[in-house]
């Protein structure tokens, strides 16, 4: 939590006003953040200097495991993080990959799940990283990558968060998370919490234990119509003790994550926190 709050402090302090196309909005924009949770130690990464919906962002991650396409999958996990992304945006509107209303098209889990081979077929790269590590195998190249330059244009966003890489280093399994871009009041409270809980679940199905999760951010930025409620609001607020996250021990494979989990496999305990903040989206 004080790494967070240093890092929004940071951009008010340092930030350089960058003009963004695809929003029409101005954003205070610093280059390169590095979060480090403590898995390990079950030091959950949850926002307490206001309100985190952390059921939605777990959600989120679920659907992204499972290859979701669609952003009606999501808001039936209890997601309604791709609505906007989905039916709001003009370009995606007016693209003719689209398949009409939710659709999403050919981002993250897609990949994730089944990145379109030149010669036909498909790759499951989760599928591929799970049976590796289960047999203790780190063939240093256990990595998640969502992001498909040739198929962005089938897609309503560049994956944000676009690459997971997993590393085994004596029985205790490692997470190290990329982000290109990153909406630090609204995405950073959401990815924060689906970097610590993918490494805690893979550790899980895997029989590894959990070590530390590294999240490294490139264009960390808060948008100018978010920057009062940021500066004047969130960063006066003094932060409370992390809270823990529990997953149902009984999820025990990929398969139980795709066919029976939902966010009631998933409590916190003693979150303290302040009241909540409404910070404006941008599509
Ligand atoms: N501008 C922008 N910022 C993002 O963080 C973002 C995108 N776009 N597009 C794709 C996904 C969707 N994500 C989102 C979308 C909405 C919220 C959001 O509105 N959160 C509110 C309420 C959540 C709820 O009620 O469930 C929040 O206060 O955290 C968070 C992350 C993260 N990503
Ligand atoms: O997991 C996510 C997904 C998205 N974001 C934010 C980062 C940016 O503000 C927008 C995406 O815009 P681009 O123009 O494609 O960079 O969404 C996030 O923080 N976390």
């Amino acid at each position: 939590m004080k790494a967070y709050l240093a890092l929004c402090q940071r951009i008010i302090d340092e930030g350089v006003w960058v003009n963004n196309e695809r929003t029409g909005k101005r954003c205070l924009t610093v280059i390169n953040a590095e979060l480090q949770y403590d898995v390990a130690n079950q030091a959950f990464p949850l926002i307490t200097t206001r309100k985190s919906y952390w059921k939605a962002a777990i959600a989120e991650l679920l659907g992204y495991i499972r290859g979701y396409d669609n952003a009606s999958d999501f808001r039936a996990l209890g997601a309604k993080t791709w609505d906007a992304n989905a039916n709001e945006n003009q370009a995606w509107l007016n693209n003719s990959y689209r398949k009409g209303q939710d659709d999403m098209g050919r981002v993250y889990g897609v990949q994730g799940r089944s990145w379109a081979k030149p010669d036909g077929g498909v790759v499951d790269q989760l599928g591929k990283i799970i049976d590796d590590l289960c047999r203790g195998i780190d063939d240093r190249g256990e990595i998640l990558s969502f992001y498909n330059p040739g198929e962005f244009h089938m897609g309503c966003l560049r994956p944000c968060m676009h690459t997971h890489t997993f590393s085994v280093l004596d029985g205790t399994l490692y997470l190290t998370s990329y982000q290109r871009s990153c909406d630090v009041p609204l995405g950073l409270n959401f990815n924060q919490i689906q970097v610590y809980t993918l490494l805690a679940l893979m550790a899980q199905i895997t029989g590894l234990k959990p070590g530390q999760a590294y999240h490294k951010i490139v264009n960390a930025h808060i948008y100018e119509d978010q920057l009062p409620l940021m500066r004047d609001v969130q960063l006066k607020r003094e932060p409370f003790e992390s809270p823990k996250l529990v997953i149902n021990p009984d999820i025990k494979s990929l398969k139980d994550l795709e066919t029976w989990v939902t966010m009631d496999d998933f409590e916190v305990i003693g979150y303290q926190h302040h009241e909540g903040i409404k910070y404006p989206f941008s599509v």
